[in-house]
């Protein structure tokens, strides 16, 4: 279960954001409203002048304010110097190719922080094992952060909460402290795999809901396939080692419902225009911002096969995005090959996965949110 930070460790004085995109800014700012003196890597110097002279990102967060104490740089090393922690936020997919660079500013207690909810192509790896392989940092010095976490709502200082997860806890709640601050609450826990999953799974079921959206069908078919995504995204979490309960929390369920509920989600957006009848590669021209779940379907098929997991849904929306299903024979009707009835698959479906009922795991959100999460 994720836990809610209380005691305050020692702030760190000096954190790097590595990504100037709508989240890699967002996330800035919320470290920087928690009181740290934050430095964010672009990679353009046209966008860090601007973020720097007036405090805009206009790129990615249109009429968004920056605080005062959010400085830009386009060089690597000035964002990273003398920083206790790292978070990086760039599309999965580029992360191996960034952290060789990474390496010479890395101090010897360093935290790196994923924030990015893809897995690699060919690889299939979370984003805290590609940085486990390429920088020579200790495991318990990695952290990932996920939850219901839509950058605009937060650059706009809407309340929502996250949980940041690493093998260690020490490290997960110096994470944590430095990610709190008046609209954004950052909760721990040590399941990194749960955690990370949870925010890549996700994508694929939003990319789902998006089909159904631009097909043009309503809100049974859409609570059906959000339901049965869930379970999906539970047994192949748990298959690979995630506790079920975190996929309950917010960085299952939570930001499942925030992603699929949204038209600010670029997955969603996706599969709006792959339901509305337009290609995959219409889709990625038109989509000017990082939508993961397009390229961590086809990986995370790979890794359910290997473990013998079945996930109709993510299998169906590869089948669209391969152009071999018509859009709107996506259904969750259409998810068996079998003609026979069949029993429903909870998350307490006998098959041993799932702890507990789909209204077990939704009260254990809901009891979680009225806790705070956890323990304090
Ligand atoms: N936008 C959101 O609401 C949220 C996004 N995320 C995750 O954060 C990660 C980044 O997403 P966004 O900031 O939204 O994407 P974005 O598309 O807004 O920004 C991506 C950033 O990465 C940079 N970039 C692109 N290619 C690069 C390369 N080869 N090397 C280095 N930098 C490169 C771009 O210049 C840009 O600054 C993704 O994994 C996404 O799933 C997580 C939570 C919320
Ligand atoms: O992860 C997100 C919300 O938590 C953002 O979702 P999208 O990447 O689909 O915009």
């Amino acid at each position: 279960m994720a836990k809610a930070v209380k005691a305050p460790v020692a702030r760190p004085r000096r954190i790097a954001v590595l990504g100037a995109g709508s989240w890699g800014t967002t996330f800035a700012k919320i470290l920087a409203d928690g009181g740290s003196d934050v430095v964010l890597w672009a990679r353009r110097p046209e966008l860090a002048r601007e973020i720097n002279e007036v405090k805009r990102n206009s790129d990615y967060l249109e009429g968004i304010n920056l605080p005062r104490n959010l400085r830009a740089t386009s060089r690597l090393g000035e964002a990273m110097r003398d920083a206790e922690q790292v978070f990086v936020s760039i599309p999965s997919q580029t992360l191996r190719s960034n952290l060789e660079a990474m390496i010479p500013f890395l101090g010897p207690e360093t935290v790196v922080v994923s924030l990015m909810k893809g897995v690699e192509k060919g690889t299939g790896l979370r984003m805290s094992e590609v940085i486990a392989q390429g920088l020579p940092i200790e495991q318990d010095r990695i952290a990932v952060a996920s939850g219901p976490n839509l950058a605009l709502e937060i650059a706009r200082e809407q309340p929502t909460a996250a949980v940041v997860s690493s093998s260690s806890l020490e490290t997960a709640q110096a994470v944590a402290i430095s990610a709190t601050n008046r609209y954004f609450r950052s909760f721990v826990n040590t399941d990194v795999i749960g955690t990370e999953f949870g925010g890549v799974l996700k994508n694929l079921i939003a990319v789902a809901i998006g089909i159904v959206d631009g097909v043009g069908y309503g809100e049974n078919t859409k609570a059906s396939i959000i339901t049965r995504g869930l379970v999906e995204m539970t047994d192949f979490a748990v298959a690979y080692g995630a506790k079920a309960e975190t996929l309950s929390g917010l960085a299952g369920l939570g930001d499942l419902i925030a992603t699929c509920e949204s038209s600010l989600s670029r997955n969603n957006t996706a599969g709006r225009l792959l339901g509305q009848g337009y290609g995959f590669h219409d889709v990625v021209k038109q989509m000017n911002q990082t939508a993961e779940g397009l390229a961590s379907v086809a990986p995370i098929l790979t890794l359910a096969e290997a473990r013998g997991v079945e996930m109709p849904i993510v299998r169906q929306v590869s089948q669209v995005l391969a152009g071999t299903l018509d859009p709107k024979d996506i259904a969750p009707h259409l998810t068996t090959d079998s003609d026979e009835p069949q029993g429903e698959r909870t998350l307490d479906d006998g098959q041993g996965r799932g702890r507990a009922s789909l209204w077990g795991s939704l009260k254990r959100a809901f009891d979680q949110l009225r806790d705070g999460g956890g323990r304090p």
